[in-house]
């Protein structure tokens, strides 16, 4: 082995030389490329812009660059994504080799070939990489672009711990049990945003991340099992393999709040890839015209309400009984049951709801719902022109006569023009936001339940929407007018369990070009109410078992909360403290006085609770954050947050207080403490 370290020395500083070199030519040609840009914008600013005349010439001179001009920008943009890989890899060229077929085989987090085009280190999403994941030796096989499996015999995997471009310890291990550049990672809880885990994927989770992109998959795994973990992977694996269909802006995160995007936007360009377009799903209804002014209440506000009201209209509305309710009423909407809205400006009726519901009904019967709506569309935006020029001359005459203005006509007419489309600006906006659709009426007409349903009137009228109201106002939104978002090739929902039929239906049905990953655990809801079981069809299901985040202790005591929930993979720590305290602040600072743990977490059962525990602790704790549900950024080290923000993330050190809150709520005691990797306090 002393032999094998010095000769795995001498190949690293071969490899860390190569990649300076290769790293100092990429910024002579990046100064080069930068300096053609420049000179090629100097020329056409000189020579073009200056007399930009369609007679002249130059005008086709400036279209015949364009293909150039674009070629050198993307070069631009691609040397300078190498140099910003290059330079990381310097300091890190790989983490891990592979004796296949009797070759090395290098992996690390970009393929970087040498001067005779040979690979001197291979991606860790390249399909030869995928054996060191399955963290054995032996006769293997890996699958290749085309489906076909290629049998290799590897019979070494070794693991790097590189710092600095220089080597710390190499492991050679095909055993998952005992794998210490794991276990290391496990106990290194010095970053308070996810972490990149591609040196030490496991087999089970490589499986997951390298699934195809035709392949919708639900992912169900206990707390720290690694799923946000492999979400991001696998973005970053469906961008490597599929770079040609696919760009940042085809792939869609559904995360469970906006904090969330921020805690894990570190992992992507880690790995050398652009971050993707995030959403929630409370801002799906914000890129649907028709809701704009309409008041939702977010879903912080919705748990907060139902922790302490009935519950009964969430669990109808949720369920998949009114589901199907739902679907079957909008089948026979082509027949009866559409509803419609009269269209004013000032005292005079645009038009009537009653004539928008005879064209519906009788003339354009023989068309789909959708279709017959996109025609209606396009009548009312004809119509409005017609009202404008009306109303405009109309003006015109009134203010020629009256003679107050003595003007050019132009101006006239200007102001005429400007008269009457303010005063149809209202019926213009909704016309365009379909807004002479009563889609809040055909809702409230699909709630069979009496209660639930004059509730959602009163609602309505307040404009005072719930956040279980949104699932199927989205639903009726997106199949009555066949709206869809076509961009998206591939969505991950993370967090899975805290959706409802209609919600996940809502998100497969508007992004209806791509295909899913969700990931999720049934046991970590945290909605007072939850929702039923999710019922997929035409998606790969998948366990994982083992969990990487807390330790033997801590998994411990999740297990007495959900037995056998989870198979522990870790670290021994400090065993789970269970406190009692009349005054808890008293306590925690007690505690921090000569031990401030790196980061932590203070979990309180409300907002209100949240404000008055950083008041009490603001000054003993320098840097502490009190979350809010608005908040778009995670960088904070120390933090009081409400239960329900605490979703998906992980801390050093948790203190649960009034912990006898969840006493009735198992699962949701369950999620808290599953957020603590070292060490975890619960206060009462
Ligand atoms: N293969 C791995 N190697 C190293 N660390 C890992 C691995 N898998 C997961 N982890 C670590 O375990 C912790 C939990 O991971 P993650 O947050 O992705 O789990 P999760 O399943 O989403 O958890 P939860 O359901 O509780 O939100 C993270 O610190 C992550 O870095």
């Amino acid at each position: 082995m002393g032999n094998e370290f010095e000769l795995e020395v001498n190949h690293l500083k071969f490899t860390v030389n190569f990649l300076k070199a290769y790293n100092a030519s990429l910024n002579q040609q990046q100064n080069k490329t930068s300096a053609d840009i420049l000179e090629t914008r100097k020329m056409l600013n000189d020579d073009v812009s200056n007399t930009f005349d369609f007679e002249d010439g130059n005008v086709m001179d400036f279209i015949s660059m364009l293909p150039e001009m674009r070629m050198t920008e993307s070069n631009y943009n691609h040397i300078e994504k190498m140099l910003d890989v290059t330079s990381r890899m310097i300091k890190k060229p790989y983490f891990g080799r592979l004796t296949a077929d009797g070759e090395p085989v290098y992996i690390g987090n970009a393929t970087i070939q040498d001067n005779n085009q040979d690979i001197l280190i291979y991606d860790w999403r390249s399909p030869v990489a995928s054996l060191f994941y399955e963290n054995r030796i032996g006769e293997l096989s890996y699958t290749i672009p085309d489906g076909s499996k290629i049998k290799t015999d590897v019979s070494l995997r070794r693991q790097f711990q590189i710092e600095n471009s220089e080597m710390q310890k190499m492991f050679d291990s095909d055993l998952y049990i005992g794998d210490e550049m794991l276990q290391q990672l496990i106990t290194d809880s010095s970053r308070a945003k996810l972490k990149n885990i591609v040196a030490t994927i496991q087999s089970e989770q490589n499986i997951i991340i390298r699934q195809p992109l035709s392949q919708n998959t639900l992912v169900y795994g206990p707390p720290g099992s690694g799923k946000t973990s492999l979400a991001m992977q696998r973005i970053a694996y469906l961008m490597f393999t599929y770079r040609k269909q696919l760009k940042a802006d085809n792939i869609l995160l559904m995360s469970p709040n906006e904090v969330f995007n921020d805690y894990v936007s570190d992992v992507l360009p880690e790995l050398g890839e652009d971050n993707v377009k995030n959403m929630t799903f409370y801002r799906m209804q914000k890129e649907m015209p028709y809701f704009n002014g309409r008041q939702f209440e977010s879903l912080a506000d919705n748990i907060q309400r139902l922790n302490s009201e009935d519950g009964s209209a969430y669990r109808y509305k949720t369920s998949k009984g009114y589901f199907e309710d739902l679907k079957q009423y909008m089948d026979t909407l082509g027949e009866d049951g559409m509803y419609f809205r009269d269209l004013k400006y000032g005292t005079k009726t645009f038009i009537a709801k009653e004539m928008i519901e005879k064209v519906f009904y009788n003339n354009l019967s023989q068309h789909p719902v959708p279709r017959r709506l996109h025609k209606i569309y396009e009548y009312l935006l004809d119509m409005y022109q017609r009202e404008l020029k009306w109303l405009t001359n109309r003006k015109y005459k009134e203010l020629d006569k009256t003679r107050e203005y003595i003007g050019e006509k132009e101006e006239l007419q200007k102001m005429a023009n400007d008269y009457a489309t303010k005063a149809l600006a209202r019926v213009h906006q909704q016309i365009k936001r379909f807004r002479f659709v009563q889609l809040e009426k055909i809702y409230v007409r699909s709630i069979t339940d009496k209660a639930v349903r004059s509730e959602t009137i009163e609602n309505v009228k307040r404009n005072n929407f719930m956040y279980e109201d949104l699932a199927p106002l989205m639903y009726l939104y997106i199949h009555i007018l066949d709206v869809s978002d076509k961009k998206m090739r591939h969505v991950i929902v993370d967090e899975i369990q805290d959706y409802s039929n209609i919600q996940y239906a809502v998100m497969t049905d508007y992004y209806g070009k791509a295909t899913f990953t969700s990931l999720g655990d049934k046991n970590q809801q945290i909605h007072p109410v939850g929702s039923e079981a999710l019922d997929v069809q035409d998606h790969h299901m998948m366990t994982l078992r083992k969990s990487y985040r807390s330790t033997n202790q801590i998994n411990d005591y999740l297990n007495t909360i959900v037995p056998g929930g989870i198979e522990s993979v870790s670290v021994d720590g400090q065993e789970v403290q269970f406190i009692n305290a009349a005054d808890e602040a008293g306590y925690i600072r007690e505690m921090i006085a000569d031990n401030l743990p790196e980061q932590m977490a203070v979990i309180t059962p409300s907002r209100e609770a949240a404000d008055e525990m950083y008041e009490q602790l603001k000054d003993d704790i320098p840097g502490l954050k009190n979350l809010q549900e608005v908040d778009t950024i995670y960088n904070q080290d120390y933090l009081v947050l409400p239960y329900y923000l605490s979703k998906g993330f992980e801390y050093n050190t948790v203190i649960i207080t009034e912990s006898e809150f969840y006493d009735d709520l198992p699962l949701i005691k369950y999620v808290l403490a599953s957020r603590a990797t070292r060490n975890l306090y619960l206060i009462d």
